[in-house]
């Protein structure tokens, strides 16, 4: 199938969306007329750039208010209509969108809209094009795409087809399923957005809110299985109006669009394996087992820190790598990894981004496919030579710079410690704090790169996204979410920053990119692990003593309890499934941290309701430089 999207849905002027669009890998666009009304050159000249990109004009839009006028308007709407078809031989453009009447003057009656969709179609046909019917949800008369499609149907005439747009059709709760039952020939052209849920009047959050599928929540899914069984094969493309994008990279927003329609596809093929749909094979989405390791970019100082820290937090450096200056630390099921090559990928992030998870290991059941299908999803494949003795572990490149390798059974992969690294025995291994698993990956970006972020992991890997939580730093509000796959083997939080004076922000700021800000391990027993790590002599952040006033207030919590808790300097939450502990370090270099949590009796959530407390305690203690003073 081929894919387009419409240049409203990207920012720049018309050369620069047509650049970013072309690059992406689509067939074509959707000519916004305010977009071509906008650029300084011909008719010819926009056709000839588009097509110079490589590009086809896929549709032309939009035709407002024609249908059900009464005269003299009527007679007016049809001269506009030969003039844009005029326009439309100059571009080479040879399908029109005309949206469905909004203006107060309109008449209602199918047969009326139907009787000038004919006499409109007969003078389209003379210009060798074909003009397709659009119900906007709030049209006058027709915002529904089965009133449209009677329309289209009595108008019957072989110039004039429908056009579907899954935000008017799922924004009104139509049953997309109707859909079924109108022959794909009628329909002219395909139009795809999602949106988030938001009560909202129609054409605001048409016109401010919509985004790509899979960044929201409509069922688009739903809508183009439905649009696949009427047998349609023409163009699917992409019309999404966001303020955010408007404003957005036109080259990360077209990838992320692209992205978003490969994925569609797939998933309705998966789910309607009997009818044919074009589009690239690749592996199903990836279940993930867990996280196999989290690696550090670090120089000699940053890496003491490091060590530090670990040490601190029961982890024993285990082993050091067979060639190079990379040690591992492990403790449970936990590997970190500390690199202060000279060179290397490691090397460069740490020149761009100072001290950064510049790595991410995650356990899948093959390595390869995963690639594959990151790949065929727009993901760019990272490859760098191997040294002597090291295995060629396939890798991804990450948002944000950092990498992602994958670690599999299948080969050698899994036995990557025992073969590129060597045990120093002569270390005596730490007792250890109880830490089990990484229970979850924090990466902080800016607000606006989080449906990218989203998108990115939900299309490649067997993961959901859970509703969105404000957070409030004193300084602004930061905006928290989560993308997990079933057990809860993997978390990752999204935290998206809206300025620079937030602890997000700020460390987005000082590393010049959104990476990974915290890391959070798992323990089963907190208090245990609290005392052992005060053996160790580290000592959590403190939080305020009014939120433990309040705590008891809020749970009912033993008095008893809640001291235990303060004196502990644990936060604590609960949800219907159980209840979740926490506890932070304090941050050091630009505001990294590290958190450890116990989840008991399937608590599902990351303790947003503390969020606001802990970012509080971390400002009063952050240090300008280096590490906290102990
Ligand atoms: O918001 C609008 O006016 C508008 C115009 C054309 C479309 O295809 C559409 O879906 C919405
Ligand atoms: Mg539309």
């Amino acid at each position: 199938m081929k894919t387009a999207i419409a240049t409203v849905s990207i920012a720049g002027d018309l050369s620069e969306k047509l650049a970013a669009i072309a690059a992406a890998g689509f067939d074509g666009v959707e000519i916004f007329e305010n977009d071509f009304l906008a650029y300084d050159g011909s008719p010819r000249d926009v056709g000839q750039m588009v097509r110079d990109h490589g590009l086809e004009i896929s549709l032309f839009q939009p035709f407002r208010d024609f249908e059900g006028m009464p005269e003299p308007q009527r007679a007016r709407a049809f001269d506009r209509a030969e003039r844009k078809f005029d326009l439309m031989g100059e571009l080479g453009a040879d399908l029109v969108l005309v949206c469905s009447n909004v203006s107060p003057a309109s008449l209602g009656g199918i047969d009326r809209a139907a009787g000038d969709f004919h006499e409109l179609g007969e003078r389209a046909a003379r210009h060798g094009i074909r003009v397709g019917y659009e119900a906007l949800a709030w049209g006058r008369h027709v915002n529904d795409h089965r009133d449209a499609w009677e329309v289209v149907r009595r108008a019957d005439h072989a110039s004039v087809g429908l056009i579907l747009d899954s935000f008017h059709t799922l924004a009104r709760k139509i049953d997309p399923d109707t859909i079924r039952s109108i022959p794909g020939d009628w329909i002219f052209f395909v139009q795809l957005a999602d949106a988030p849920k938001i009560d909202m009047d129609l054409l605001y959050w048409s016109r401010h809110f919509r985004n790509m599928p899979g960044e929201g929540d409509l069922d688009v899914p739903g809508f183009m299985r439905a649009v696949a069984a009427t047998g349609y094969d023409g163009t699917l493309s992409l019309e999404i109006f966001n303020d955010q994008f408007r404003g957005g990279s036109p080259k990360f927003i077209s990838v992320d669009g692209h992205r978003s329609l490969v994925y569609l596809m797939d998933q309705v093929r998966r789910s309607e394996p009997d009818i044919r749909i074009e589009c690239a094979d690749m592996p199903d989405r990836i279940a993930v087992s867990g996280v196999e390791f989290v690696e550090f970019a670090a120089d000699e100082e940053e890496a003491a820190q490091i060590a530090d820290l670990l040490r601190m937090l029961g982890f024993t450096r285990e082993r050091r790598h067979v060639s190079k200056d990379v040690d591992l630390w492990r403790q449970g099921g936990i590997n970190i990894v500390i690199n202060t090559e000279r060179e290397g990928f490691a090397h460069a992030s740490h020149v761009v981004h100072g001290m950064n998870v510049c790595d991410i290991g995650l356990k899948v059941e093959n390595a390869a496919a995963t690639v594959l299908r990151a790949q065929a999803l727009d993901a760019e494949p990272f490859d760098q030579p191997v040294g002597p003795g090291e295995l060629k572990i396939p890798a991804i490149r990450g948002l944000g710079g950092g990498l992602i390798h994958f670690i599999d059974e299948q080969s050698d992969l899994a036995r990557v410690w025992d073969i590129e690294f060597r045990p120093l025995s002569a270390q005596k291994p730490a007792a250890g704090v109880g830490l089990k698993r990484i229970d979850h990956v924090a990466q902080t970006m800016n607000y606006e790169e989080m449906l990218t972020s989203l998108l990115f992991y939900t299309s490649i890997f067997k993961t959901r996204k859970t509703p969105m939580v404000d957070v409030v730093d004193p300084a602004g509000l930061v905006r928290s979410q989560a993308i997990e796959n079933e057990t809860g083997t993997l978390r990752i939080t999204l935290n998206g920053a809206d300025n620079r004076r937030t602890l997000a922000g700020h460390f987005i700021a000082e590393r010049f990119g959104s990476a990974v800000q915290h890391l959070a391990f798992e323990t089963d027993d907190i208090f245990a692990t609290v005392e052992a790590l005060s053996a160790n002599g580290f000592r959590p952040l403190e939080i305020s003593a009014n939120y433990y006033d309040d705590l008891a207030a809020r749970f009912d919590l033993e008095q008893s309890f809640v001291d235990r808790l303060e004196t502990a300097g644990i936060l604590y939450d609960r949800d219907g499934q159980g209840e979740y502990f926490q506890i932070y370090s304090p941050g050091f270099g630009e505001g990294f941290f590290f958190e450890i949590v116990e989840r008991r009796g399937g608590y599902g959530g990351y303790g947003a309701a503390n969020a606001q407390f802990r970012i509080a305690a971390q400002k009063r203690h952050m240090r300008p430089r280096g590490m906290p003073k102990r």
